[in-house]
């Protein structure tokens, strides 16, 4: 039941077969009893006209009967009418009320039913099969006109009883006909549209939505249909609409992918670009530009690190301090061009001479200063004072004259326990002020300066 209930509120052909027999229905069983009124209508008048035709069949032999005093014969004569499927009742009233007699079902003078035998004695009520409430009565009048008389002398009446309900027992089986063959005909029709709107619109339908539910979504494909029909009907212009649908979406969706890969591309460009960038960015944070050195920043960072390593490790540390002897004056006799010059030839002295562990940093203007790990003030000394001569040896050329330059250096030692880096360069500017004021072009260490003023 429940299967059959899915089905039919699946198929499209039994929705409108419910529809189309439910409007059927209702028409046919209109039409059939506008039918079954008339053929009633029909039938009823041609029951009248039967009924009105007796008088003239039986009229004469009854009316001699009444006037010769013939019971037997009357009697016989209205039991053969009484016979007639559309008789039920009979009653003669004659004038001197001699030859009366009834039989069948007939009113009283109230209007009321009895019921007579076929002897004409009154009986319990005769099972006619059709009651007695639809009884109706034609009375005619008998006369009697024999060859002795010019005149008819009336004689008294005679009514006939009928019953509508013979009129329905005459059309029963009309009906009855009439009835089978709807129901034949609307159970053909009932089949003929379930099994053609199934076959050209139910199935494909079915056909189409279980193909689209079977589509990759990724790449769904055209969809072919078994239909047999070549004209262009609703259900072709679906299915064509639809595959149509299906190319653009296809087309929209290999440009969609396009676009995602050079999307990608380009994002993956940008984060190269900005990584560069931002590579770029620290180093411009941490270098001086024009010297490529470690700026004052990076150098102090850097610087602390050593030093926290070597209270931990305990390895000793010294730090240099140098600065370009008049260097104003060089800038002011030869111009600033010469002047970068000489602080780019400086610091590459200073690379190519120092070590890659050794931390060499520009402090400011012409103010540069060297940590050199594991080495102590003694043998920084020496580093200072090689340095010193090399740099004194650098060449500079202004038009066609060479230029030469020196710096003075101040150089210091990490104590055992505890210090900062601003305290070493505290020392060590101490030691270089002393180099600038003896002289210039010297290496000075904070430890004789110490010891002379007996600080240490
Ligand atoms: N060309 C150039 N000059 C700079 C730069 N930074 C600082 N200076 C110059 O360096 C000079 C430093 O002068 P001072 O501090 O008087 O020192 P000095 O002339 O070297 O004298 P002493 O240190 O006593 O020998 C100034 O004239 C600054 O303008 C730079 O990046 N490029």
């Amino acid at each position: 039941m429940q299967s059959l209930l899915k089905h039919y509120r699946r198929s499209i052909a039994l929705h409108l077969l419910l529809v189309i027999f439910g409007v059927y229905f209702l028409v046919a069983v209109l039409v059939t009893v506008i039918q079954l009124y008339k053929e009633y209508e029909n039938t009823k008048t041609e029951f009248y006209n039967e009924i009105q035709t007796l008088p003239s069949t039986f009229g004469k032999g009854i009316s001699d009967s009444v006037w010769t005093y013939n019971q037997e014969l009357l009697q016989s004569i209205l039991q053969g009418m009484y016979n007639l499927p559309i008789v039920v009742g009979i009653k003669v009233d004659t004038l001197d009320q001699k030859m009366d007699f009834q039989i069948g079902a007939v009113f009283n003078e109230q209007r009321q039913v009895e019921y007579y035998d076929p002897n004409g004695l009154p009986t319990e009520q005769i099972l006619t099969g059709l009651g007695s409430q639809a009884l109706f009565d034609h009375k005619f009048p008998i006369y009697y006109q024999g060859p002795a008389f010019d005149q008819t002398i009336p004689l008294g009446t005679v009514t006939l009883y009928s019953n509508d309900q013979l009129v329905f027992e005459r059309l029963k089986y009309g009906f009855i006909l009439i009835l089978i063959n709807s129901i034949i005909k609307t159970c053909m029709l009932w089949f003929i549209i379930y099994f053609f709107i199934n076959k050209y619109l139910g199935k494909p339908l079915k056909e189409f939505t279980l193909k689209i539910h079977r589509q990759d979504p990724q790449s769904p494909k055209p969809i072919d249909l078994a239909i047999n029909w070549t004209d262009e009907n609703e259900l072709i212009i679906l299915k064509d609409s639809y595959n149509q649908m299906i190319q653009r979406v296809n087309k929209n969706q290999l440009e969609l992918l396009q676009l995602n890969q050079e999307l990608d591309e380009k994002i993956k460009a940008r984060t190269q670009d900005l990584e560069l960038a931002k590579e770029k960015a620290e180093q411009l944070a941490y270098t001086d530009p024009l010297t490529k050195l470690c700026n004052r920043r990076a150098f102090f960072d850097s610087g602390k690190q050593l030093l926290n390593q070597a209270g931990t490790q305990h390895f000793s540390i010294s730090l240099i301090m140098i600065d370009l002897d008049n260097f104003k004056t060089l800038n002011d006799t030869y111009g600033h061009a010469l002047g970068d010059q000489t602080l780019i030839a400086f610091a590459d002295v200073l690379k190519s001479s120092l070590s890659s562990t050794d931390i060499i940093g520009r402090l400011g203007g012409e103010e540069f200063a060297v940590i050199l790990p594991d080495i102590g003030e003694y043998e920084a000394l020496h580093v200072a004072d090689s340095l010193r001569q090399k740099i004194s040896q650098i060449e500079l050329t202004h038009d066609v004259s060479s230029v030469y330059f020196t710096a003075s250096m101040g150089v210091t030692e990490k104590p055992l326990r505890g210090t900062t880096i601003d305290l070493l360069l505290a020392q060590a500017d101490k030691a270089l002020y002393f180099s600038k004021h003896h002289g210039r072009n010297q290496v000075t260490a904070y430890s004789t300066l110490a010891e002379a003023s007996g600080v240490r």
